[in-house]
């Protein structure tokens, strides 16, 4: 794997902690339509919301590892540029939520440093809206973000569609509500960390669920770490070369009423000798499109979903991002419905 990815290069995930024990399912074998593989994906669905999504021996997958690999040169370029340059593409002055955030926080030395994203919209990337203004780097990499943009999605499309054929909906329902050429949040999101000590108060306000439909995951070193359902124990997840972290958001979970798990998971310090360096992850984000309602969809095996009694509002894909990303939502969506968490919000530093 050396080949494909950088991880040979860093300090290797420490043996000596407890990690979740992830499905690892093979996107070659979803792609040929392999029984197996498309049951045991289904049942990771459920169970856990978090799997590996194994790249290798597929033309599509080794792409995006490539890609990402690319990518994750351009974010540590763009997180190099001075502070007041990133700032000018900064939120909320650029975009309440697709632009460039700050967390302050104090490194391993004391010194006061920034943990930082950026988010940059499939709708910019794709030319399907009026761009927000970026920095050059991000228009010098345009193809790169095009064809990343297009190689998630098809990946995602595959997933969406194994879920489709599981959960018994008529066909093409989950890809008619996630068209890529129609609006939505799908977005790629760039992040560093620098290496810190842990802070149990900064743990706990990171805990979330994302928000969207499937989140495709590419880390390089640990840190991230989900909460197991059954045991209720914060464990972390090995990089694994080759592979993404695939997990599903709130709106899969909306849409099946319960059925389908978007699980609970947090970024903590990189764990052993990992814990020096400092940390990026690429993210990409699909969400359902801007327009539709997220509520219990019917048909298949959702109908045989209970009906909660909980009421909750509804809204449009787009109201819920906007309003869980820009924190007027902290909680997260579980089985029972939507729990309301008032430390699930990060204080925010965003600089003018
Ligand atoms: O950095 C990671 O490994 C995970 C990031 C994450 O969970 C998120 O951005 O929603
Ligand atoms: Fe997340």
């Amino acid at each position: 794997m050396a080949s494909l990815t950088s991880h040979d290069a860093l300090p290797p995930f420490p043996d000596d902690v407890k990690t979740a024990p992830l499905y690892s399912i093979s996107l070659a074998k979803l792609e040929a339509g392999d029984a197996s593989s498309s049951d045991a994906f289904f049942e990771a669905c459920r169970q856990l919301g978090f799997f590996y999504l194994d790249m290798l021996g597929s033309t599509l997958g080794e792409t995006i590892v490539k890609e990402a690999e690319k990518l994750n040169k351009v974010q540590q370029e763009f997180f190099k540029l001075p502070n007041e340059v990133k700032d000018v593409y900064g939120r909320p002055h650029l975009h309440p939520f697709y632009a460039y955030r700050v967390y302050e926080t104090e490194n391993l030395q004391g010194e006061s440093v920034r943990n930082e994203n950026y988010n940059l919209r499939k709708d910019d990337i794709l030319g399907q809206c009026e761009r927000l203004a970026c920095h050059p780097l991000i228009l010098e990499h345009q193809a790169l973000f095009e064809s990343y943009v297009y190689h998630c999605r098809a990946a995602i499309d595959i997933l969406l569609e194994h879920l489709n054929t599981h959960l018994q909906l008529p066909e093409g329902t989950l890809a008619n509500l996630h068209r890529i050429h129609e609006r939505s949040g799908d977005h790629v999101r760039f992040t560093q960390a620098q290496p810190q000590p842990w802070d149990d108060d900064r743990a706990t306000r990171g805990e979330h669920t994302d928000f969207g439909s499937i989140t495709v995951l590419f880390n390089w070193l640990g840190g991230l770490q989900i909460r197991t359902p059954d045991t209720n124990e914060w464990v972390y997840v090995r990089p694994v070369p080759g592979s993404c972290i695939v997990n599903l958001g709130d709106a899969l979970v909306k849409f099946t009423a319960g059925l389908l798990r978007s699980n609970i998971h947090r970024v903590v310090p990189a764990p052993g000798q990992q814990a020096e360096l400092v940390r990026n992850s690429l993210v990409f984000f699909s969400r359902p499109e801007d327009s539709v309602v997220l509520r219990r969809l019917k048909g298949g095996l959702i109908d045989a979903q209970p009906v909660s009694e909980q009421v909750e509002e509804e809204m449009t894909a787009d109201e819920w991002i906007m309003k869980k990303g820009t924190g007027q939502l902290p909680g997260v969506f579980t089985a029972k419905g939507f729990e309301y968490k008032p430390h699930n919000i990060l204080p925010t530093a965003v600089k003018a």
